[in-house]
């Protein structure tokens, strides 16, 4: 069992690299980064540490890497061979790699080898598989496409495990919380070795399951993250201890939580446990994440079918609260860094085009009384 990962990053060696390496696949790990894939290709081995109460180091072997600069032609090789292509590279990056995958597969229909292979995107985003086939298939012509969608399936999947930014003297060791989530669609993969990933849940609908995680983990850790960062607490833990912060925060989840509750028919007590858990792992204080992480890409979280703005549209089309989820979005804008090259544009044009016109080119919103409550929200902030 092959298989080719893009981007061995923290997802990628912390969490897809362990599930894959304990079911058998040989991994090779594509990435840009010189350093780390000359650390892979030179090690036989790297740790993943789990930091629970009794902390547990995990050893992970059986793999290769391959630097996407220079080794196009191997990794167009692989795409031919592996059973299974996996990317966590980051959603603005698989449009780049698409043409990379394209290229492969191209190959793949030349040579007409009709070895089936599945291809999932394992990203904080709805449908991202879907995602990454539609920037595919831009590359390839129509008969190719029929090719590709008779030999190659696209399951969507939804990945769940906090791995914060972190530096080590060891440059491959990746610290990890204990809890994981890989959720993938079932009924689109090809390769039947696919279906018996060691951790993996597999699902007929991934819908439910993708809004559950998005809009509880992702949604939470992010709000708790710009309320923090906006009262100058730094860390994620902190943030979650912090009255402030927890009011809020916990506000948002019961708004998401009970729309979750009404569109998916969770289970009201189910939806409260997972919640709750959902908050214990932001008190992880072993984890040390810096809420500038969560926060990172602020452009991106405020997009129409985000963690933010989904639910705020389905929860004022059913007539439900949303009062916090508005209020996050104000904060959001008023996130600052240097770094983040959305947070800078987000700035620019709050400041030269003004609040609306920028929530309204970055939300895609046009409801008014949304656009004026963060609107609102944000003055009294700033
Ligand atoms: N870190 C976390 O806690 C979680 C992250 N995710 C998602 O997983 C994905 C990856 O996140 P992380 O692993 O945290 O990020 P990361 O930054 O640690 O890893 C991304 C890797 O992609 C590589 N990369 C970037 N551009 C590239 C390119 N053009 N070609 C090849 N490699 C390239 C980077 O060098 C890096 O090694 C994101 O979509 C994120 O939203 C999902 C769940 C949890
Ligand atoms: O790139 P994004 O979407 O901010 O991803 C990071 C988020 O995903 C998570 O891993 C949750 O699954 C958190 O660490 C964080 O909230």
């Amino acid at each position: 069992m092959n298989n080719l990962h893009f981007g061995a990053g923290n997802i990628g060696r912390g969490f897809i690299g362990e599930l894959l390496n304990k079911t058998g696949y040989h991994i090779t790990f594509v990435d840009i980064n010189e350093e780390v894939v000359n650390a892979l290709k030179q090690r036989d081995s790297y740790t993943i540490k789990v930091l629970d109460e009794n902390i547990e180091e995990v050893l992970i072997n059986n793999f290769d890497a391959l630097n996407i600069s220079n080794e196009k032609d191997t990794i167009y090789k692989k795409i031919n061979e592996v059973e299974l292509i996996t990317t966590s590279i980051g959603p603005n990056v698989l449009p780049i790699i698409a043409k990379d995958i394209a290229q492969g597969l191209k190959i793949k229909v030349a040579q007409n080898n009709t070895k089936f292979l599945d291809i999932i995107a394992c990203e904080n985003m709805i449908e991202c598989t879907d995602f990454l086939k539609n920037e595919i298939f831009k590359y390839l012509n129509k008969e190719e496409q029929e090719f590709i969608n008779n030999y190659v399936g696209f399951p969507n999947s939804a990945v769940d495990r906090i791995v914060p930014a972190q530096k080590h003297d060891n440059i491959l060791l990746v610290e990890v919380e204990k809890f994981c989530e890989w959720v993938v669609e079932e009924g689109k993969i090809k390769v039947e070795v696919n279906k018996n990933i060691l951790g993996v849940h597999y699902v007929d609908d991934l819908s439910p399951f993708i809004e559950r995680k998005l809009f509880t983990v992702n949604t939470g850790h992010a709000a708790l993250s710009y309320i923090a960062n906006y009262l100058g607490i730094e860390l994620v833990s902190e943030g979650a201890k912090d009255e402030r912060v927890r009011r809020e925060f916990i506000a948002v989840l019961e708004e998401t939580s009970t729309l979750l509750v009404k569109k998916w028919n969770f289970d009201k007590e189910d939806m409260a446990n997972y919640r709750n858990k959902t908050i214990k792992r932001f008190e992880n204080k072993r984890i040390v994440d810096h809420v500038s992480r969560i926060c990172r890409t602020p452009i991106r979280k405020l997009g129409f079918n985000e963690r933010f703005i989904k639910p705020i549209r389905e929860t004022a089309e059913l007539g439900l609260k949303n009062t916090a989820l508005l209020k996050v979005c104000s904060y959001i804008l008023t996130f600052k860094s240097s770094t983040d090259e959305q947070a800078v544009r987000l700035q620019k044009s709050l400041k030269e085009k003004g609040v609306i016109a920028t929530l309204k080119e970055v939300t895609e919103l046009t409801n008014e009384d949304i656009l004026n409550k963060i609107s609102e929200g944000y003055k009294e902030l700033v």
